[in-house]
């Protein structure tokens, strides 16, 4: 049957200029004994659209009975050059810092939470060896990974988040002699040697700075894109700044800044007051030319629900917190949509001997 025009012109909402027409998502329009039934296709997650867009739908088609199914079909993007791709792995996304404390880890685990409630597979690679958070925040510190010949089997939380993390292989007190290349090393072994499970998004959770190991990882690691976490404080901006040139340098594609404990605000009256200094990450990423992906305030909730484990309860007691991860997270899977596909995994590799 064909599809109402009237369809197409509708806004993808907060797709920055995206309608359905855009992102060829109306994949089946049909009538039947007078039910109407609309499926909508997208190559990110929606779930969290499904309220408006249904709305939408129905508002254009006169029709408050409509039926409106969303589907997505996230797709694995283009990658540095001469990368090989990781099995079972669509697309990484570095979350980085200049300045270590700014809330990179914290960040990874919020963003991890709301791409899983908008629908997608999601997974963690914690490699932030002197301060491995993720099992504490995603909530699987009491486990460890399995071993299946030889590869490790992800622990998965409670909302199905695939983690690993280099604070399951080292404790915290060996990890302080841990060099460069050792660190390189194991973080290659996490990643290539886990089975991870048909993951859309793999956040991985880098140490702060910008030394030789990051730019190791960058050079070794097939990453997608990149995030930048800072706080508006001018000594965290400028090696924010070195945290972006970084991935610029080795051609990964930085989506954007996310500024992290931005203004307080008193519990009792209200009053904001910003303690690191105003707009810092808002204007960085105006000089720099990349998204601004949101703006986070400091919040004891947040810093609750992350020692333990509770990621999930914090999107769902305070809607507020959980709109600007869900906000900032649909911004990073717009970027990756917007990048080239990879096909390389779908094509035998060739020796030629
Ligand atoms: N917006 C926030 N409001 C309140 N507390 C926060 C916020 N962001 C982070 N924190 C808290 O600040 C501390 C440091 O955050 P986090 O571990 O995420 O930083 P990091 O940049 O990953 O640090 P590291 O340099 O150790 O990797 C944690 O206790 C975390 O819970």
């Amino acid at each position: 049957m064909a599809q109402p025009s009237v369809l197409e012109t509708l806004a993808v909402p907060d797709g920055g200029g995206r309608t359905l027409g855009s992102e060829k998502a109306v994949v089946s329009f049909s009538e039947q004994d007078g039910r109407c039934r609309v499926v909508l296709r997208f190559a990110y997650p929606v779930a969290h659209l499904r309220d408006t867009l249904t709305a939408q739908v129905r508002a254009a088609l006169g029709r408050d009975d409509a039926e409106v199914v969303l589907e997505s079909r996230i797709a694995a993007h283009e990658v540095q050059a001469g990368l090989r791709t990781v099995h079972g792995v669509k697309n990484i996304i570095a979350v980085a810092s200049g300045k270590g404390g700014v809330g990179k880890s914290t960040t990874t685990a919020n963003l991890a939470q709301a791409l899983s409630a908008m629908g997608a597979r999601v997974g963690v690679l914690d490699a932030d060896l002197y301060g491995p958070s993720q099992p504490t925040m995603l909530g699987v510190a009491a486990q460890s990974p399995q071993q299946h010949k030889q590869r490790f089997l992800p622990v998965r939380n409670a909302q199905g988040i695939q983690v690993m993390s280099i604070g399951f292989l080292i404790d915290e007190a060996q990890a302080v002699v841990w060099r460069g290349p050792m660190v390189s090393q194991a973080l290659q072994q996490l990643l290539f040697q886990s089975e991870w499970d048909d993951v859309d998004y793999l956040l991985v959770d880098l140490p702060p700075g910008t030394g030789d190991i990051q730019l190791t990882l960058s050079q070794k690691i097939p990453v997608t894109g990149a995030v930048v976490v800072t706080t508006p404080q001018d000594i965290a901006l400028i090696d924010a700044r070195k945290a972006v040139d970084m991935f610029q340098k080795v051609n990964i594609p930085v989506f954007g800044v996310l500024e992290n404990m931005s203004v307080h605000v008193c519990p009792q009256c209200g009053h904001r007051q910003a303690l690191f200094g105003s707009d810092g990450g808002k204007h960085l990423a105006a000089q720099l030319g990349v998204p601004l992906l949101g703006q986070l305030p400091l919040s004891l909730p947040v810093r609750e629900a992350m020692d333990t484990g509770a990621a999930a309860a914090l999107h769902a007691d305070c809607p507020d917190i959980a709109a600007i991860y869900t906000r900032a997270a649909f911004a990073t899977a717009l970027a990756v949509a917007d990048k080239r596909r990879d096909f390389s995994s779908r094509f035998p590799k060739i020796v030629v001997e």
